[in-house]
């Protein structure tokens, strides 16, 4: 990375709005600030300047803050320009700052990026601020704000730091051992510490994947026979058109997401294709992703439209999917009010909406049984693999002979905290440093 580079992006969203952040940052901020804003304004104080073409006529009259090294998101010199939100207005001004040749558009991440590299920020911390961006869901944001806060950061530093001094022990009764004598208490009290920590990541890790679960939120799949009512369903839950409805059956191929927020829990609701035997290949491949994406999904909405589905074919294909995982639902109630409906399913009408908030709690009670609204440590993949290896080498330690082998020992503890520093981004950072920001929005 060229890091005497300075960088800019726009940091507010793409909608139109009242005002739009350009940030910079690098080396070249406080020259940039000169040519375009005539000075450089006291750090930390928003400035009103005008904001100049090379021409010297007036772009924007814009507020202004400069932020100094250190001291700011990135460690190195920030500028904002808050300029006023129309596009034309950010055109000339990203036009200018770039016409100057001292900066560059900023890649993905970037900030965010510099930030961890001037130690501003740990790799959960950045991570964090990602998830925060994302959070859709009040549950989401608070998992977010909690790692932001360094929640898993500080749990990891912790288990690190006790195995250091778990460490300490063992190089003292290597030296011991070089002297002929090794005192066993030393060593017991290494790995009765090191199997502690092991056995507190294994709980950490026993979280029934919380965490990833309330980041990506849950996969609710409306499925059932062609024409039962599922495209009508999901866009009554959307309040609008998402899905096209038709009275052919085949009419839905391709899936169709809804992304919702239930009480907190976020929820994506997909349409699938009808679930039928049929020579159209087309057809075929759907109902061919249809089962797939049943079968993965945390719930499946199984719909019918009349009692002789239900009990014949409309299950079929779901023996993969827990039943405690499946909803019956009975669609179209408002054709045949008076029918008896089968136990344990909920009577609904797309059309006037009868039923749908009944359906909707009992999808929001099964989830949060799931998410219990907790947030959890453990957001991403890539903690729970780090944390598996740790608990892996940790596990080692109980095992292995003590009086026969201090070495492997003190390797297997080394093991464990090398991996616990990946989380963090201590060591091993390179290989995960490119993928990580690169999942970064631009300007972050
Ligand atoms: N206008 C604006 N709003 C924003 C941000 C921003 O960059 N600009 N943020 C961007 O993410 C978030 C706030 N995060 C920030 C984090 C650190 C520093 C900062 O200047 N840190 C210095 C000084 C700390 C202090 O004085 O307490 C430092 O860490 O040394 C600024 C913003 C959300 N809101
Ligand atoms: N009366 C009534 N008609 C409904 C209701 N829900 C759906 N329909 C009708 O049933 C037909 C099929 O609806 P869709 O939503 O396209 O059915 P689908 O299950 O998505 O069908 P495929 O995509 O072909 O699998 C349409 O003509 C809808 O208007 C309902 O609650 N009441
Ligand atoms: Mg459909």
């Amino acid at each position: 990375m060229r890091r005497e580079d300075t960088i800019v992006a726009v940091a507010t969203g793409s909608g139109r709005a009242a005002i739009a952040v350009l940030r910079l940052s690098g080396p070249a901020t406080r020259r940039i600030l000169e040519v375009l804003a005539g000075s450089v304004p006291q750090p930390r104080f928003a400035s009103l300047r005008a904001i100049y073409a090379s021409d010297g006529a007036v772009l924007d009259r814009a507020l202004v803050i400069f932020f100094s090294a250190p001291a700011s998101f990135t460690g190195e010199d920030v500028a904002e320009l808050h300029l006023h939100g129309g596009p034309a207005v950010i055109a000339a001004v990203l036009g200018r700052l770039l016409e100057t040749r001292l900066c560059r558009l900023a890649e993905a991440g970037e900030f965010s990026r510099r930030a961890f590299i001037n130690g501003k920020l740990d790799l959960t911390e950045a991570e964090g601020i990602a998830d925060l961006i994302d959070a859709e869901t009040e549950t989401q944001r608070r998992q977010a704000m909690r790692q932001l806060e360094g929640a898993l950061s500080l749990t990891v530093e912790n288990w690190r730091e006790r195995l250091v001094d778990t460490m300490a022990l063992v190089e003292a009764s290597l030296d011991f051992s070089d002297e002929g004598d090794v005192p066993e208490g030393l060593t017991d009290e290494a790995v009765s510490a090191a199997s502690l920590v092991g056995k507190e990541i294994e709980t950490v890790l026993n979280d029934g994947a919380r965490g990833e679960r309330l980041r990506d939120g849950f996969t609710v799949v409306i499925a059932g026979p062609p024409n039962v009512g599922k495209s009508t369903l999901i866009n009554r839950i959307a309040g609008r058109d998402v899905a096209i409805v038709s009275p052919v059956a085949g009419t839905t191929r391709d899936m169709i997401e809804l992304h919702c927020d239930l009480g907190g829990t976020p929820v994506v609701f997909v349409d699938t294709a009808g679930l039928r035997d049929t020579d159209d290949p087309v057809e075929r491949e759907g109902v061919v992703r249809a089962r797939k994406r049943a079968q993965a999904a945390d719930l499946v909405l199984l719909l019918f439209d009349n009692k002789i589905d239900a009990d014949t074919d409309g299950a079929t294909g779901f023996e993969a999917v827990a039943p405690e995982n499946i909803i019956m639902v009975r669609t179209k109630y408002d054709l045949q009010p008076d029918d008896e409906v089968i136990e344990g399913a909920v009577a609904v009408s797309a059309k006037t909406g009868t039923g749908i908030d009944i359906l909707l709690k009992r999808i929001e009670q099964q989830l949060a049984g799931r998410s219990d609204s907790q947030t959890a440590l453990i957001t991403r993949e890539r903690h729970r693999t780090a944390l598996t290896d740790a608990a892996r080498h940790l596990s080692r330690v109980s095992a292995a002979h003590v009086s026969t082998s201090p070495e492997l020992l003190a390797e297997d503890i080394r093991l464990g905290m090398r991996a616990l520093g990946r989380i963090t981004g201590r060591v091993d950072v390179e290989d995960v440093l490119d993928r990580l920001f690169a999942g970064f929005c631009i300007g972050k």
